[in-house]
């Protein structure tokens, strides 16, 4: 295989060079990429002399079949040789298989609606096949990088098994796979959900308007026919698999395939791309089903784009509709990364360049031109789709020669609307439609010998395409949005001699690329158009040069095998980097160990944070998340039982450690016989006492009234976003507002806040996902343990050594050190034991405030008075662990330890985050009332 990345520390050998090619030593992404782009160029350059012999063989071919070329008998003769194209699967890497006996190409399984091929019966057990038109046909078979096997439908009903199996073996033969759909799915999912619902919507045409209601009723039958035929799509690609293959999903007939496909196997490399373009999440919203869509689509590897455009609409549909995390690389979930990115597809530029060398291409562009001569040709190549804006051309077409006279008889347009989706209602009116306009135009505007437009409702072939590119003074293409647009592309291709003029709608994705050099035009504005249509054709010839020239350069250098092969290869590359990702993610925490260890331990202390650690879901499965439950964070109901037998255990100490403040830890721990850390553990209490504080004594607050005034300032402006105010913290939570509108104004509440109120100030700010904390300088639980241990060990609560350490939480990374407490506390290698000795205190007495008092006052600073300011200060100051100072000095019983902690029972662990320094992971609250549960069980067990 030529692919470096079937295992990330093979060292894989190129044709015609060594590499000795390891991803690990290439650390980076880009690094990996700009290599394996290298050794594709370098692939490339290698079989250039082959490809230039294929070249010289297609012109001898040509001009062997010459006389027959404009016969019925062969008039697809361009396709007829692209057929056979298909089942050769041409490689690039032939000198590679040559030269060391291994075959050089990644298996490739494209999946996609439509074959490259269409099938027509002409006999029980006989087929006919012709080649697919459509973009993505075209494109994809200019792929020849790859061993590639096309799955897909072959456009026709074949309800029985002998049909079945000789299609299947007529079709094996060209490399493709059929997936047979019967006439009721196609219905419902082609016609219907594929090219009634998703595909007008995707290209903001909205709904069909007439049947609008229709169209909602049968939504969800036609939704389950959708679900379905993806699933037939996946049962075929999972009985072709191999290990290794790289299987391509394409376009918005597949996108729950990704989910599908991983559901049976984990490990396949899945990509999916989408040929037209993603709307914006607003309209994305519309969709009933469109939380489903997208989350069925992230469970690919990579998905790709023709534009940015696209893929930020994309990425912005996750994060508004499902409130995923969206990043310059795509969209995290839970850790998981969806690669997301723009992949403009290309066109197989050469072979159009070539088949203009072809004699009977030649003639035919002959004949034309004499047929057309003193008249400038303009063309429209385009499927009789709404999306094409095939009657606003027309109309500025007309409109052109009604305020032009003089060219009545000096241009003819030429409309190629190859029919499409014929079963579809919409497209049976645009095509009355169409004609009606045509008629009126010509009838207007024609005369006895010629007619101002030349309608086609047909495809032509590929060489007399050609031919018609190449004949063509202006091409226009009007389209109301088109994810790409190739005819735009095929068509510069053609005008090496001419150097005609592209007129191209600002809505096709081909504008990013092609827009310097055509004229751009919004096909709306029929009077803009027209303009553009007088200006085209008196465009000087240098100005036409250069326009073309540009164009040219970027068709050339941009090609489909360019595409599809950065595609894989950022496919193969995005495996390379989820397996590094992986390996720094913590393991899930083993559950069963846990308990045992346990339930073997004396003295056992557990530290729980709360807010997404113990909490009850707020949002039920199928429904919005409601923000007024979510600020208003109750404790798991089925927590209740289990927590009570934990925190009546006398060998189990319970520490609820949280950022929330007192009332709300009142609210919910009030009843049970444990201890609350508030505001990161900055003011404690056993629910028995009173809180107090642990606060270090030089902890200044005097920032605390500008910060929050600007707080309170943007909270005012970002709709359904809040703050609270803490003893020691502000925090501002934009968690539901618009993600890309509370982002923004996060950076210039930040951007703010360091210029201004907290400049010389002694703070920490902490950037939550969705929020913006501002604390004293220092605060953080790990920081606050150290004094939160200390007292709960004077409290006399400790009464033995603790042996066994469990801290859970759902921390931010700046808590995290709270995993990191015990670490330096354990002895290496796990097996022997650490003994801290601790002293008593010199006062027992720690310092009680009043917890109804919520407001900022003249902040009073009482650290536990269990300890000396001296002591005091040096643990506000980061200069070493209080715990660890003290330990050695205090004892719960004269000479024992407090710390008899063994390395295998000491359990940390982050709650739904994966990146984490936590020990292990726990996927979300629930599995931590399942552990909860199984500890509190195996004390009755005991
Ligand atoms: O298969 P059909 O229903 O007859 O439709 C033909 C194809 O139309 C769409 O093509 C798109 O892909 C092109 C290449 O990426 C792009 O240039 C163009 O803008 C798109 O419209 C459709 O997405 C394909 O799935 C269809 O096969
Ligand atoms: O008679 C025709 C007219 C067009 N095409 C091909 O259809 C494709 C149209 O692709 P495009 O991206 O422009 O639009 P799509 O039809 O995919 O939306 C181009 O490759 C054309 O060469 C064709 O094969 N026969």
């Amino acid at each position: 295989m030529c692919s470096p990345y079937l295992d990330d520390i093979q060292t894989t050998k190129m044709p015609g060079q060594v590499y000795d090619y390891n991803p690990a030593i290439h650390t980076t992404r880009l690094e990996r990429l700009l290599r394996d782009r290298e050794i594709r160029r370098s692939n490339r350059s290698y079989s250039s002399n082959e490809d230039a012999r294929d070249a010289n063989r297609d012109i001898d071919i040509h001009r062997n079949r010459n006389n027959i070329y404009l016969s019925d008998a062969d008039k697809r003769s361009g396709d007829k040789e692209l057929l056979d194209g298909i089942a050769e699967s041409k490689t690039l890497h032939d000198g590679c298989e040559k030269k060391d006996g291994w075959s050089s190409k990644q298996r490739l399984l494209v999946v996609a609606n439509r074959l490259p091929v269409a099938a027509v019966r002409t006999g029980e057990d006989s087929w006919q096949l012709e080649i697919s038109a459509g973009g993505l046909v075209s494109a994809l078979l200019g792929v020849n990088e790859f061993e590639t096997r096309w799955i897909g439908w072959a456009g026709v009903n074949v309800p029985d098994e002998v049909g079945q199996r000789s299609l299947t073996e007529a079709l094996a033969e060209k490399r493709c796979i059929p997936v047979f759909l019967d006439e009721e799915v196609v219905h419902q999912y082609y016609n219907g959900y594929c090219n009634n619902i998703l595909w007008p919507l995707f290209h903001y045409l909205g709904l069909p308007q007439e049947d609008r209601l229709a169209t909602t009723r049968s939504f969800q039958s036609q939704f389950s026919a959708y679900k379905k035929a993806n699933q037939l799509f996946a049962d075929v690609v999972n009985e072709h698999y191999e290990e290794g293959d790289v299987v391509w999903c394409h376009d918005y007939h597949l996108m729950f395939l990704p989910k599908y496909l991983k559901k049976y196997n984990m490990q396949m490399k899945v990509g999916w791309f989408l040929h037209t373009p993603f709307p914006s999440s607003e309209i994305h919203r519309t969709l009933p089903s469109r939380s489903k869509l997208l989350r069925s689509v992230l469970a690919a590897d990579l998905v790709g784009f023709h534009t940015y455009d696209y893929a930020r609409h994309f990425v912005s549909a996750c994060t508004r509709i499902l409130g995923l995390e969206g990043t310059p690389e795509g969209v995290e979930d839970q850790g998981k990364l969806t690669r997301v990115a723009a992949f403009p597809i290309g066109i197989d530029s050469s072979r159009f360049i070539r088949a203009l060398e072809l004699p009977q291409v030649k003639e035919h562009i002959r004949e034309l031109k004499e047929r057309f001569a003193g008249r400038k040709v303009m063309l429209g190549v385009d499927r009789l789709d709404m999306i094409k804006g095939i009657p606003q051309k027309i109309l500025a077409f007309e409109k052109f020669l009604e305020e032009n006279p003089v060219w009545q008889d000096k241009v003819v347009l030429l409309q190629i609307a190859v029919p499409t989706r014929t079963d579809v209602p919409e497209y049976q009116k645009l095509t009355c439609q169409v004609h009606e306009i045509v008629g009126r135009i010509n009838g207007r505007f024609g005369t006895l010998t010629a007619v101002p437009i030349h309608h086609l409702d047909r495809s032509l072939d590929f060489h007399a395409l050609c031919a018609l590119y190449a004949v063509t003074d202006v091409a226009l293409v009007t389209s109301l949005r088109d994810g790409m647009n190739l005819v735009s592309y095929e068509f510069v291709a053609c005008q090496a001699e001419k150097k005609g003029v592209l007129i191209l709608s600002e809505f096709a994705g081909a504008a990013q690329s092609l827009g310097a050099g055509a004229i751009l035009v919004n096909p709306w504005n029929i009077t803009e158009v027209a303009a553009s249509i007088g200006y085209a054709l008196t465009l000087p010839a240098d100005e036409r040069e250069k326009r073309h020239q540009h164009n040219f350069m970027h068709i050339t250098t941009h090609t489909s095998q360019e595409w599809a092969g950065t595609f894989v290869s950022e496919l193969n590359d995005t495996i390379v980097e989820a397996q590094l990702r992986t390996r720094q993610i913590p393991p899930l925490l083993p559950t069963r160990v846990a308990v045992e260890r346990y339930l073997q331990s004396k003295n056992r202390l557990l530290i729980l944070g709360f807010n997404a650690t113990l909490t009850e879901p707020v949002d039920t499965p199928g429904r919005r998340i409601d923000q007024f439950k979510e600020m208003e964070v109750k404790l798991h109901p089925d927590l209740k039982e289990p927590l009570n037998k934990l925190c009546n255990d006398p060998k189990t100490t319970v520490v609820i450690l949280s950022g929330s403040d007192r009332k709300v830890l009142d609210e919910n721990f009030g009843e049970y016989n444990l201890w609350l850390a508030a505001e990161h553990g900055m003011f404690l209490r056993r629910t028995k006492g009173d809180w107090m504080t642990t606060m270090p004594e030089n902890l200044h607050m005097d920032w605390v009234d500008s910060v929050k005034h600007v707080f309170e300032y943007f909270t005012e402006r970002t709709p359904r976003s809040h703050f609270e105010l803490r003893r020691t913290s502000l925090v501002w939570n934009y968690k539901h507002a618009d993600v890309e509108f509370g982002r923004l104004q996060a950076k210039d509440l930040l951007q703010h806040l360091w210029t201004g109120p907290i400049s010389n100030a002694s703070v920490d700010v902490v950037q939550g996902g969705r929020s913006v904390e501002v604390r004293a300088v220092g605060v953080t639980k790990g920081a606050a343990i150290d004094r939160i241990l200390g007292e709960i060990v004077h409290s006399n609560d400790v009464k033995a050594p603790i042996d066994y350490v469990l801290s859970v939480g759902h921390f931010l990374p700046k808590d995290e050190d709270i995993y990191t407490f015990f670490e330096p506390e354990l002895p290496v290698g796990g097996a022997t034991t650490s003994r801290a000795k601790i002293s008593k205190p010199r006062n027992q007495t720690a310092s009680k405030i009043s917890a109804q008092k919520s407001s900022f006052g003249p902040f009073v600073q009482k650290a536990p008075q269990a300890f000396s300011s001296s002591e005091k200060t040096t643990t506000s100051n980061g200069n070493g662990h209080w715990w660890s100072m003290m330990r050695d000095r205090l004892t719960v019983h004269e000479g024992s330890s407090v710390l008899d902690l063994k390395g295998e029972n000491y359990f940390s662990c982050a709650v739904g985050r994966k990146r984490s320094s936590a020990r292990y992971l726990l996927g979300s609250p629930a599995d931590v009332v399942s552990l909860l549960k199984e500890l509190a069980d195996s004390l009755s067990q005991s």
